[in-house]
């Protein structure tokens, strides 16, 4: 069985905020078909970034998928919103929601949450920080209430931080467990940590000061892609 397609999901966290539809526009036509989105409220992380009216604003701008990766503290308070923004998918982090490893009542909120965001039209989701074990999301994947794993290789809340190579035996055995997931890895990845990522199962790939700092954001978009398709 074959890994899902690669998916090349450059991260605005690193564009220009006072350009960001130009910059939208552009990583399309360099050939990433997904743009990720961090939301962050400022609770969850110490950082705040952006919420509705500018992801709205750069749906009327894009075709990509839209890949909302919600650092936030109250997942839920915000679905219905972004799906009627028309976000294509909602990455909740499992830490937000639940303790680690989530109680039986945790899984109640986890698969309301998750129907929730299938209700408001969107794929669903699930991001754990480079501390939290694999194990934690399993039943998630299992009974089919996410579509997507997200393993942060960095802690969340920052663009240019360092690769976190510890996390790729968690990408690894989700990979082995779930050959046909989309597994996200998203933080410090670039052409020069790509190959480790993809050679662990990785096939979402988000990536922010790497291509939108180079010198050549096209080069790196299909750097990028090529990786992850080597290692199908
Ligand atoms: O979720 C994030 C940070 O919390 C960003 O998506 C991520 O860090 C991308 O930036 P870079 O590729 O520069 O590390
Ligand atoms: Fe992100």
């Amino acid at each position: 069985m074959r890994k899902p397609s690669a998916k090349i999901s450059p991260s605005i966290l690193s564009a220009d905020f006072a350009d960001l539809g130009k910059d939208a526009v552009r990583m399309w036509d360099y050939g990433a078909e997904w743009l990720h989105v961090d939301c962050m409220d400022g609770h969850f992380v110490p950082n705040l970034t952006i919420g509705p009216p500018v992801v709205a604003s750069l749906r009327k701008r894009t075709k990509a998928f839209l890949d909302c990766h919600m650092m936030v503290s109250d997942p839920a308070f915000w679905v219905e919103e972004y799906g009627k923004i028309g976000v294509d998918g909602f990455c909740f982090h499992l830490e937000s929601v639940a303790q680690v490893p989530p109680s039986q009542e945790d899984f109640g909120k986890l698969k309301s949450l998750c129907e929730m965001i299938k209700d408001n039209g969107m794929r669903a989701g699930v991001a754990i920080k480079p501390g939290t074990p694999a194990e934690s999301v399993e039943p998630l994947v299992d009974f089919g209430m996410v579509e997507m794993v997200l393993c942060m290789t960095v802690e969340p809340g920052f663009g240019g931080q360092s690769f976190k190579p510890e996390v790729m035996p968690k990408v690894k055995y989700l990979r082995e467990k779930y050959p046909e997931l989309d597994i996200q890895v998203d933080g410090g990845i670039g052409p020069k940590t790509i190959d480790i990522a993809a050679e662990a199962g990785a096939n979402v790939i988000v990536a922010g000061s790497a291509v939108f700092l180079a010198e050549d954001p096209k080069l790196v978009v299909t750097q990028l892609r090529k990786s992850v398709e080597s290692y199908a």
